[in-house]
Formats: C-alpha cells, structure tokens, sequence
C-alpha cells in the first residue's frame, strides 16, 4: 500500500506538491495522471526515499522509504530507463543491483525472462534499444518480487507493441495483488491501462475516482432516435426533460435516464431507433478537470 499524507515539497520557490493525499491499495492499476510539471515525478520520488518532504509524508506499507528494513523487496520502481551503463550486460547490471541484498542470479534469471529478455541477457546493454531499456528497468523493478510497483511514465517512445505489452504487465502485477502505481500524462493511455485515476493539477489532487465513475460524472446526456421525433420531443420536455435537437435528427435528452426516455416512448406508442447514453471522452474529461486546476494555479503556484 502507497500513503501519501498532506505531502508539501518545494524546490526554492516552486511549490513542486502541494499538500498532496491519497492512498493506493492492493490489486488494482492506479494512474498518476496530471500535465507536465504537474508534480508526479517529484511525488514518486519521495515515495522511494529520493527526496525528502518540505513537510507531510510519503510511506509505503505505513513506512518511510527510509525505515523499510528490505527496501528491494517491499517496493520496486522505474523512473527513469535510460540510466544505465550501457557497457554491461543485461546480467550483469541486474546482479549489480542484486548483490548485497541477498537475490541470487536464479531469480536474475526468472525476471530475465518474465520482461521478455532471456534471449538477450548476455547482451551489452548499450546496443538495447528503448523498448529494450524499459523491459530492463521493469526487470530491475522486479528484482525482489516487490509488493509495491511505482513506473514514471513507462510507456513514452515506445511503440505500440512496446506499449501493449507494458500495458499487460502492469494489469497482471496489479491481478497478482501488487500495488501499482504507474503516472502519464496520457489519459487515452490511462482509460485502457488503469481502474482508478488520481489526477493532480500544479501539485494538488484534482480528482481521485475509478474510470467508470470518471465516465459517469461526464455523461452528456442519452442520444435518442424516433421516427415521430417532433412528436417525441414534445413528451419528453412535458415530463421535463432538456431536449436539444442534433442536426442529423436526433435528440439529445438531459435530465432523463434512458429506462425512462423509453418507458415514456412506449405510453406515447413512439418506437425509438436508437437510445444511447452519452457521455464526454475521458480525454475531454481530463483536459476539463485539468483547465480548472490552471486557472486555480494562475495566483497559487509559487509562493
Ligand atoms: N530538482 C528540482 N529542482 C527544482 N525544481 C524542480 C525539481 N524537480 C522538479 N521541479 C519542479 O517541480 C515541479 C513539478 O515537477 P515534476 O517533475 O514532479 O512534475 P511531473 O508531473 O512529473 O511532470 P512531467 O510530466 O513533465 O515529468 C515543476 O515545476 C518542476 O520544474
């Protein structure tokens, strides 16, 4: 379990997180989600000890990154792929990390081989290429079977194969009953990647919610269709509800769910062609939530 607890920290005058809290639990995918700038590397990278609160805390199994007595094995992270030394071998580099903290080259193998990298392990990293690296660092990540996974942006240059696959990973370490929280700037990648969304804006939680409940709170309206379309509108405004015409003859009904819109149609012998919930894209949804938190951020960034 990640904890995040009123998390401050500021870098001189910029205020990089701003009284942050949330909690990530167990077996499902969280997606850090926020623009650039928004404070999310910072936020996992005090999660993992790399850089102390101004004030709050950052803990991981009710700990401070600091206070984990086997760090490997509590929680893993990738932030950042490329950094490695590209004269090792894939091997090499992860035994490196392994030694001293009692993981043995059997499961330098068994991680190897899960990112997809058996067949390469005795190649110099130098020659991997992006997609490469990031398998490497997942494998890194991984390394002491962690119950806690913590990934910055995993999947930027990858291609769509590289992304799908990371994509797979992720839901099948969260299935496994890890916690995982993987950040991106992304919601389109989010919607396919994530069950719950924390979006923050300029350091502070904008919204916390699962995806459907995202779509939910988004929903425009139903989308009705019916040959008596005049005729249907004019029921449906009688029985309150918000009618705007589209241009291509359909309607679109606010203020009634669409077991009603139906049930209405019947009583008035109308047959409906269509009847379809609305709702705005989760990418729309995002830029909306956070376009307020810019306007917000406007008077309070640094100070
Ligand atoms: N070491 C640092 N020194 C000074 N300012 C920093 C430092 N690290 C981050 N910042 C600032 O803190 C703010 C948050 O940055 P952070 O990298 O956490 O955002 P992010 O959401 O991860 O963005 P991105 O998607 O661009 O990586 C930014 O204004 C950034 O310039």
């Amino acid at each position: 379990m990640i904890e995040v607890n009123e998390l401050t920290k500021r870098y001189g005058p910029t205020l990089a997180v701003d009284r942050l809290s949330f909690t990530v639990k167990p077996g499902y995918v969280a997606g850090f989600l926020g623009p650039n700038g928004a404070g999310k590397s910072t936020t996992m990278r005090t999660v993992l000890g790399l850089d102390r609160p101004t004030s709050g805390a950052a803990l991981v199994n009710g700990r401070r990154y600091t206070e984990l007595r086997r760090p490997l094995h509590e929680v893993g992270a990738l932030l950042d792929a490329g950094a490695v030394h590209g004269g090792r071998t894939a091997t090499d580099h992860l035994r490196c990390l392994a030694r001293g903290n009692g993981i043995g080259d059997r499961r330098v193998r068994e991680v190897l081989e899960r990112v997809g990298l058996g067949g390469v392990a005795g190649k110099r990293i130098g020659g991997f290429s992006l997609g490469m690296r990031q398998r490497l660092g997942m494998a890194a990540a991984l390394l002491g079977d962690p119950g806690v996974l913590l990934f910055d942006e995993p999947v930027n240059g990858l291609d769509p194969e590289g992304i799908r696959w990371i994509r797979q990973l992720m839901r099948s370490l969260a299935a496994e009953g890890r916690t995982v929280l993987v950040s991106s700037h992304l919601m389109s990648e989010m919607a396919l990647t994530a069950d719950r969304v924390l979006i923050i804006g300029r350091g502070r939680l904008i919204l916390e919610s699962s995806i459907t409940e995202l779509a939910e709170r988004f929903a425009q309206g139903v989308l009705v269709r019916a040959g008596a379309a005049t005729e249907l509108a004019r029921a449906l405004r009688a029985a309150g509800a918000d009618v705007a015409p589209e241009p291509d003859g359909g309607l679109l009904v606010g203020g009634l769910a669409a077991p009603a819109i139906s049930e209405l149609a019947l009583r008035h012998r109308i047959v409906l062609h269509e009847l379809t919930p609305r709702s705005a894209s989760l990418e729309e949804a995002y830029l909306e939530l956070t376009n307020e938190s810019v306007d917000y951020r406007a008077e309070g960034r640094a100070r």
